[in-house]
């Protein structure tokens, strides 16, 4: 009797094929880079300063033509499309630094993701997610934005940003100005909104704390992903540890004395 077909792994959210891309008249960043992010995955991009890491996500959400290759959300191509596209296709962009709106409450803040959406009960139920996935977003709702912490804010433009309920979260630089305690708390978030099978792609300047988080990391160099694998793999490496990631790589961790 023939075997039934196994089911092969989920088809990826978002996917960069063969993409070339730059400013210009300067010569290309991007070089024919493939990347895929597959469903429930966090994805995160590694390489030195000017690899092209900013210019991944900036092709990915629409902010920057390619000039060739393609782009895909979720199996349709949006290549060269402008970012309300983007956003209409399923795919929300996490900007570097800080964008809440500080004399706003935090209610408004993350109900200005939904501004897409017609339907109230529809925006009333992602409300009521987005809540329960970032209590500190729920318990601090009716408070002004610019009362909370750095790593609150970064939750609530993380509520924000899953409030159209996309396929894809593209996160530029998620701990940038946060201190290591509320880093960590930011990429707790991050695997949260993988579990809800998220689609993750990630640029973090600490690429180490990043790849601890990170499902499957891609080392850019020379415009194209150098080397991808399962990010407990490129942590391990030596060789890439010395030269990507800021030294050997870290001992196992021991309990703390005290
Ligand atoms: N708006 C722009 N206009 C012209 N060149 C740019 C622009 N943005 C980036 N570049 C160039 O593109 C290259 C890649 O920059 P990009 O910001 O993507 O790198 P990155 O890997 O994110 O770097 P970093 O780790 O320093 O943030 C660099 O050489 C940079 O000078």
């Amino acid at each position: 009797m023939a075997s039934e077909p196994q089911p092969g792994p989920p088809a990826p959210l978002l996917v960069l094929d063969a993409v070339e891309a730059g400013y210009g008249r300067a010569a290309m960043v991007l070089r024919g880079l493939t990347i895929e992010v597959p469903p429930g995955t966090v994805v995160c991009l590694v390489g030195p300063n000017g690899a092209g890491k900013s210019t991944v996500l900036k092709v990915a959400s629409g902010l920057l033509k390619p000039r060739s290759g393609r782009v895909l959300v979720d199996g349709q191509d949006v290549t060269g499309q402008g970012p309300q596209a983007m956003l209409a296709s399923g795919l929300a962009h996490v900007l570097q630094g800080h964008s809440v709106f500080r004399e706003m409450t935090v209610a408004e803040n993350v109900l200005l993701g939904a501004y897409t959406l017609r339907d109230k009960a529809r925006i009333a139920e992602r409300a009521e997610f987005v809540r329960e996935l970032f209590p500190i977003v729920g318990e601090r709702w009716k408070q002004l934005a610019g009362l909370l912490s750095g790593g609150q804010q970064k939750q609530v433009e993380f509520a924000r940003s899953l409030m159209v309920d996309p396929k894809v979260v593209l996160l530029d630089e998620p701990s940038m100005g946060l201190d290591p305690k509320t880093t960590a708390t930011v990429f707790e978030q991050v695997v949260r909104m993988r579990d809800a099978g998220t689609a993750v792609l990630l640029v973090e300047q600490n690429a180490r704390r990043a790849l601890e988080t990170a499902d499957l990391g891609c080392v850019l160099d020379l415009g194209r992903v150098h080397i991808s694998g399962p990010a407990p793999e490129l942590l391990a490496d030596p060789q890439l540890s010395e030269l990507y990631l800021g030294g050997r790589p870290a001992e196992p961790s021991r309990p703390r004395d005290g």
